[in-house]
């Protein structure tokens, strides 16, 4: 598998580093608007940096998106209508019903398949088991230090309490996850997002109840030093999930 990346930033320099050349995956293309970050990681891969994406559409097997909700946007088409399979970071973007509508329908038109890892939060395969009965309840409450949400402040604030397709377009490279639950849950799930000078990681609290019953889970996740919005766990999943297609034998939905 011959994989391009699009965002040459925290979540892809982890990938990088915890993959380089193994068997069956080659990650080979990088794109950034900053070319010079392309560079250097094409330069640790023994890869290419390319000026434009469409130079390496007819390359690659899969791209991995690790830029922005906006880049995903840009992206996504021309990706899919080549049939390429594409890995989605930045979930976010999917709450916009267009657009999600669209990926979903030139995927399947072109047979290509979209891939969302479970990121920084930590239940999507207990949603999954439990949408196959009815949900009727999910919230989000995140937590993250202000250096993360870059604010400043002395007590800690909710900054936010509404809806996830309202929060991504307020935060929009901190709260992802809310739209991964959101699509998982089929509704536009609750969330509060709450920076906290006391905390040091980013803490994400999810609470499922339906049909199955009810669960809630808590991670307290290490932040990158480069980029404290992001946390490790996030390019942990993605590289997990880029793992699985060569693995003959899957546990967990
Ligand atoms: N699903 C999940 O659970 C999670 C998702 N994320 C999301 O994943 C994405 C990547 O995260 P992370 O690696 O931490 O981000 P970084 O900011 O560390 O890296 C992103 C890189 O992509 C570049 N970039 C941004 N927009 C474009 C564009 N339109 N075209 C080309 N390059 C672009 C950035 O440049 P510049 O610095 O100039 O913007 C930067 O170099 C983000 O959207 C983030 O919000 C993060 C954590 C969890
Ligand atoms: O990494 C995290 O903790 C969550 C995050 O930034 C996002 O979902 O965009």
């Amino acid at each position: 598998m011959i994989v391009g990346i699009v965002g040459c930033g925290a979540i892809a320099n982890t990938i990088v580093n915890e993959i380089m050349s193994e068997e069956g995956i080659e990650i080979k293309y990088f794109y950034d608007r900053d070319i010079e970050r392309a560079e250097n990681l094409a330069h640790i891969a023994n890869g290419i940096a390319i000026i434009k994406l469409e130079d390496m559409l007819d390359k690659v097997d899969l791209v991995v998106e690790a830029a922005s909700p906006i880049a995903l946007k840009n992206i996504a088409i021309p990706i899919l209508e080549k049939g390429i399979d594409l890995m989605v970071m930045s979930v976010g973007a999917l709450m916009d019903k267009e657009f999600r509508e669209n990926v979903h329908n030139t995927a399947r038109k072109h047979k290509a398949k979209v891939y969302a890892p479970s990121g920084a939060i930590v239940g999507l395969d207990g949603i999954k088991a439990a949408s196959i009965g009815k949900i009727t309840q999910a919230s989000l409450t995140t937590r993250k230090a202000p250096k993360s949400l870059g604010r400043e402040v002395e007590e800690e604030e909710i900054l936010f309490e509404g809806k996830a397709h309202e929060a991504v377009e307020k935060f929009p490279v901190n709260i992802n996850v809310a739209a991964s639950l959101s699509i998982a849950c089929n509704m536009d799930i609750d969330v509060k997002i709450i920076v906290d000078p006391k905390v040091d990681r980013n803490v994400h609290e999810v609470l499922v109840k339906g049909d199955f019953g009810e669960f809630r889970t808590s991670s307290e996740n290490v932040p990158f030093a480069a980029n404290p919005k992001t946390s490790m766990l996030a390019a942990f999943s993605a590289i997990k999930l880029l793992r699985s297609f060569n693995e003959s034998f899957s546990v967990g939905t």
